[in-house]
C-alpha cells in the first residue's frame, strides 16, 4: 500500500523542481523591463508569470478538479503593451514544461518534449491560481517566487507549493535554488527542495542528484540559538525581534533572509526561531506565504503559532486573516519564545 498523498508529493516536487530551474534561468538574464509593479507596489517578474504557468499547468493535468489559491493572476499580463512579456513567459514555460523528463516525472503529466502550451493556454494556467480559499475540500496554494526582492537581489528566495484539505496543510514543498546544501559549507552546492507530508516527516533533496535525508530541528543550547527573519523592514518588526533577542538571552545576531528559505533553515537547524511580528497590523498574510513552510515546521519537530499562541489558520480564505504574527521553534523553545513575545510588548505598552 502506498503512503497518503505519495502522488501528491510526486507531482508537487516535479513542478517544483521544474520551476526552480526556470527561475535559476532567468536570473542570470533578467532586465529591468521585465519586471512589473504590482497594485500594492510590490514586484512581479516574467520568473514568477512563468513558474505559475508551469506549476499550475502540471497541477491541472495531475489532479483536474483541484482548485489553486495562486499569488498571481493574468490580467496585467493580457493588457495591450505586454506583448513583450507575454512572450518571454511562452518562451520561458514551454521551455520548462518540454524539458526531458526528470527523475520521477510522469509524461502522462504533460511534461517532455513536444508538450508546447499556447500562449492563451498559459495565461488560463496562470488565472486558474483564482481559488479563494476556504474551510471546505481540497486545494493548492502556490507561491511561484516567494522573496521576488530576495529574487531580485541574487538572495534567497523559494517556489513553495502545499496542498490544503479542509483548512489542514497535507503536503508542503519549499523549493530554494540558492540555499547551500549544508549550512556549513555555505559555498559548497546550492538548490534543495524540502518536502513535509502530515504524519509522515520531513525531508530535504538536493536539486542537481535528487541525494535525501530527513529535517528535524535538532536541540539546540540557547546561546546557539539565533532569530531567523525578514530582509525587509517593512514586513516584520525587527527591533521587536530585537527585544525579544535579548530577554531570551541570545548572543547571536540574527539571520536576515528572503522568503520561506525561513522555514527551511529553522527546520534543519540552522538558527532556532522564527519571528514575525506584523509592522502594519492592517496587513493580513497570504496562506501561499506560510502554509508549506508551516507543516515543514511542524514535521521537523517544531510549534507554529500566531504571537498568542494560537494556529494559525489556513481555512479562512487567501489570507490568514487578523495579523497577530508567526512564531516559529522547536518545541521546547517555542514555549519561552511566546513568553518572551508578551514580555516584550508589555514593556513598549508601558512606554
Ligand atoms: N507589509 C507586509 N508585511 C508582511 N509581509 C508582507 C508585507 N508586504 C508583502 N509581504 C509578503 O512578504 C513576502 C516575503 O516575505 P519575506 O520578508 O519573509 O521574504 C512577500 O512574498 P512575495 O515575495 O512572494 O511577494 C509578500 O507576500
Ligand atoms: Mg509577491
Ligand atoms: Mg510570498
Ligand atoms: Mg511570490
Amino acid at each position: 500500500m502506498s503512503l497518503q498523498y505519495s502522488t501528491e508529493k510526486q507531482v508537487a516536487i516535479a513542478a517544483v523542481r521544474r520551476a526552480c530551474a526556470l527561475t535559476s534561468s532567468v536570473f542570470n538574464k533578467l532586465v529591468k523591463t521585465e519586471t512589473l509593479t504590482k497594485g500594492d507596489k510590490s514586484p512581479v517578474t516574467i520568473a514568477d508569470y512563468s513558474a505559475q504557468a508551469v506549476v499550475n499547468t502540471i497541477l491541472s493535468k495531475a489532479f483536474p478538479s483541484d482548485p489553486i489559491v495562486g499569488e498571481e493572476d493574468a490580467a496585467d499580463l493580457r493588457q495591450d503593451g505586454a506583448e513583450t512579456l507575454r512572450n518571454r513567459i511562452v518562451e520561458l514555460s514551454n521551455e520548462a514544461l518540454t524539458a526531458d523528463l526528470g527523475v520521477g516525472d510522469l509524461a502522462e503529466w504533460g511534461l517532455g518534449p513536444g508538450k508546447e502550451r499556447t500562449l492563451e493556454q498559459l495565461l488560463d494556467a496562470i488565472d486558474r491560481g483564482n481559488d479563494q480559499g476556504g474551510p471546505i475540500g481540497r486545494r493548492w496554494s502556490l507561491d511561484p517566487i516567494d522573496g521576488t526582492k530576495g529574487f531580485l537581489r541574487g538572495g534567497q528566495y523559494a517556489v513553495c507549493l502545499a496542498l490544503i484539505v479542509d483548512g489542514d496543510v497535507k503536503l508542503g514543498v519549499i523549493g530554494c535554488p540558492n540555499l547551500p546544501v549544508n549550512s556549513i559549507e555555505p559555498e559548497g552546492l546550492k538548490g534543495c527542495i524540502f518536502s513535509a507530508v502530515k504524519g509522515q516527516g520531513a525531508e530535504q533533496i538536493t536539486i542537481s542528484d535528487a541525494k535525501r535525508s530527513p529535517v528535524f530541528i535538532p536541540p539546540l543550547e540557547p546561546r546557539m540559538l539565533n532569530l531567523l527573519e525578514s530582509m525587509e523592514a517593512a514586513h516584520a518588526d525587527l527591533s521587536f525581534n530585537q527585544q525579544v533577542s535579548e530577554l531570551l538571552g541570545i548572543t547571536r545576531p540574527p539571520t536576515r533572509m528572503d522568503s520561506q528559505a525561513k522555514y527551511a533553515c529553522l527546520a534543519r537547524g540552522d538558527g532556532g526561531v522564527y519571528l514575525r511580528m506584523p509592522i502594519n497590523p492592517e496587513y493580513q498574510e497570504k496562506i501561499w506565504d506560510h502554509a508549506s513552510g508551516a507543516l515543514l515546521i511542524q514535521e521537523a519537530g517544531g510549534v507554529i503559532t500566531n504571537s498568542l499562541g494560537k494556529p494559525l489558520d489556513f481555512g479562512i480564505g487567501r489570507t490568514l486573516g487578523k495579523n497577530y504574527g508567526i512564531v516559529a521553534a522547536r518545541k521546547d523553545v517555542h514555549a519561552q519564545v511566546l513568553e518572551a513575545v508578551q514580555k516584550a510588548r508589555s514593556a513598549q505598552a508601558a512606554l
